[in-house]
């Protein structure tokens, strides 16, 4: 039970973290099949194992995303996510599922169905008082969110002001919600612009409308040509009764000025549900904006409530999502690069292609073995997929498009970087690697990246630039060399940095002396120790001197270390490189002080 426990914690807290750098900082920091894939294994997990659900659990509640720079506003009703599908046996047990609970209600009949496109975009709640805006809030928790209400004023396709129609009256209170999105045109251009400042592009449409809207200046959000859809009515006072129908509520609210998508269709039927999304497949590419899927709603609003709500997404309306996209191109070239641990990993150039809205013009490969499992030859028809994803990756090669011409790629004999001859690792996957750890500069630069890195010994401020720099000017050769850096040597030989952001960089290095030893361990680069390796380790040995001193057999009894890991370990503490490394960091003159693990 206690490692199911673990585990369920470790799921939480990865997916904490992703939801926090994609919905505050509109990042993703990794794909959304692999955030979907951890959610499906923490919802199993729950599943079989109830009493371990937490009451805070992302299965249940969104995380508390909500920064200070927004008011925030409680909203009347909550807004939830979606459930998704993935395929169309999954579709027909959510049509099964729903058929069975209406049996009652609907005598047997097949269900009707709105079919809405889901817009990848941002959710948005308005509300409209006497027909004018009032406030505007994004999801946030999905019971409090962010009033962007300045930013939403400047979005021209949502109304200030209602239409009033002949006969009707304005609702004295409509609340609705919708999407907030960008074309996939401005999308482009801005991310074309943001290159151009030197910053970093948004990685896909999604994040692009929410930054944007998300912005404290709303001169920023209004320069974006962000667009609007509603999708449906959340909260409702008015002198006319509302319809039952979610469809006739949508065609209310288009009467009454607010956009509605064209694509929206009243279906009866699962089977008329699987041909929509047949067809909104096959016109996907046409479409002026991303789109991620179909969204599937019971139309009726008396059976919507019957079925009601979970905490996280209501139980009558579902997200068909596309599978990943693909596409073709042709393979132009190939460099190999030199990891931290000298593993060589290829990059391979291709013809570049737009997939789900973002040029790809190369693919990183995990090792040469891919090259060697694919018979990968230059000018090689290739399929790159990226599934809403942030790293492609080459799936297929296309034999039929070989010719007779076309040459094989010869894997490097020498380390690119240095020069050194290549080793093949004699583990099970023979990788290239470049033996010549700290007098390979490629080598050096990450290793020095690594310690430094959050999880490791955590010094702000030293990023990938001025490390280069560091290295270049002969400054910073091993990991001690970080501690004995001085305000003159920083001041003279750091491009832009004045004195105060010198003694910023140098406050850093000193609070990052404050350290675990489970994040000293980690920030060593012993090769296949991560984070929960070296979490056992300093568990076990307490200090660092007795882990040095650990024999082999001690080593792989330990959580998540197998014999070859062991061997790794061991074989690291007996290399005099890092022994020396190891010696001159705990050196009393450089003052680290250990704090307890958490
Ligand atoms: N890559 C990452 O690190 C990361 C992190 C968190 C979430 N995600 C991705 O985001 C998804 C979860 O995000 P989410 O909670 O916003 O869910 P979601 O995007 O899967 O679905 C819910 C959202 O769909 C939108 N939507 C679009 N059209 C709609 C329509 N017609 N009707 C109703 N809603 C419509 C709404 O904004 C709603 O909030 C995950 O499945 C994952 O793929 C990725
Ligand atoms: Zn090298």
């Amino acid at each position: 039970m206690k490692i199911i426990e673990k585990r369920i914690k470790k799921l939480i807290k990865k997916l904490r973290q992703w939801e926090y750098a994609y919905y505050l900082k509109n990042e993703s920091e990794t794909s959304d099949e692999e955030y979907d894939k951890t959610l499906q294994e923490l919802r199993q997990l729950e599943f079989e194992y109830p009493c371990l659900i937490t009451e805070n659990s992302p299965t249940k509640f969104l995380g508390k995303i909500l920064e200070n720079n927004f008011r925030q506003v409680y909203h009347r009703a909550p807004m939830l996510s979606l459930n998704s599908v993935m395929n169309k046996s999954q579709l027909l047990l959510f049509n099964d599922r729903i058929e069975y609970k209406l049996r009652d209600n609907n005598q047997n009949k097949s269900i009707i169905y709105c079919c809405e496109l889901k817009i990848d975009g941002v959710a948005i709640s308005l509300l409209y008082k006497s027909g004018k805006l009032l406030k505007a809030a994004t999801r946030g928790d999905g019971k409090i969110g962010e009033d962007v209400t300045k930013n939403v004023r400047v979005v021209s396709s949502i109304p200030e002001c209602l239409r009033k129609n002949d006969g009707m009256q304005l609702p004295y209170l409509l609340e609705i919600r919708g999407e907030i999105f960008i074309s996939k045109l401005c999308f482009l251009k801005l991310n074309q612009k943001i290159l151009k400042s030197g910053n970093k592009p948004f990685s896909n449409a999604r994040n692009a409308a929410s930054g944007s809207l998300r912005q404290l200046n709303p001169n920023i959000t209004a320069s974006r040509s962000l667009m609007f859809y509603c999708y449906g009515i959340s909260y409702y006072v008015g002198a006319d009764e509302l319809p039952n129908s979610h469809w006739d509520r949508l065609q209310l609210c288009l009467k009454l000025g607010i956009p509605i998508n064209d694509h929206i269709q009243l279906v009866n039927g699962v089977d008329k549900v699987l041909k929509y999304y047949d067809h909104i497949t096959y016109i996907r590419s046409n479409l002026k904006y991303d789109i991620d899927g179909i969204v599937v709603k019971v139309d009726n609003c008396v059976f919507q409530k019957k079925l009601g709500y979970g905490t996280r997404a209501p139980h009558w309306a579902i997200a068909y999502k596309f599978p990943a996209e693909s596409k073709l191109t042709q393979l132009n070239d190939i460099i190999f690069k030199v990891g931290r641990t000298g593993l060589i990993t290829p990059i391979v150039y291709i013809k570049p292609i737009v997939i789900n809205n973002v040029v790809i013009k190369k693919v990183s490969m995990h090792n040469v073995n891919e090259i060697r499992r694919f018979n990968l030859m230059f000018g090689d028809t290739v399929l790159v997929q990226r599934s809403g994803d942030v790293i492609p990756k080459i799936v297929k090669v296309i034999l039929s498009k070989r010719t007779n011409d076309m040459k094989v790629i010869t894997l490097p004999q020498f380390c690119p970087v240095c020069g050194t001859l290549l080793i093949t690792s004699n583990c099970r996957s023979s990788v290239l690697r470049c033996p010549a750890k700290l007098i390979c500069l490629a080598q050096r630069k990450s290793m020095l990246k690594h310690f430094v890195s959050r999880k490791a010994m955590n010094i702000h401020g030293m990023g990938e630039k001025v490390i280069n720099q560091l290295v270049d000017k002969n400054l910073v050769f091993s990991p001690v060399d970080f501690f004995y850096l001085n305000r003159e040597n920083l001041l003279f030989n750091l491009d832009g940095y004045g004195v105060k952001s010198v003694e910023k960089l140098l406050r850093s290095i000193d609070l990052a002396k404050h350290t675990t030893l489970a994040n000293f361990i980690y920030a060593l680069g012993i090769p296949n120790v991560g984070e929960s390796v070296a979490n056992s380790l300093a568990v076990k040995y307490k200090t660092i001197e007795k882990l040095i001193s650990a024999d082999f057999q001690s080593l792989s009894t330990l959580q998540y270390v197998g014999d070859s890991i062991a061997f790794t370990i061991y074989s690291f503490f007996k290399d005099p490189i890092n022994l020396k490394n190891i010696k001159d960091l705990i050196n009393p003159d450089i003052g680290i002080r250990w704090i307890l693990n958490n």
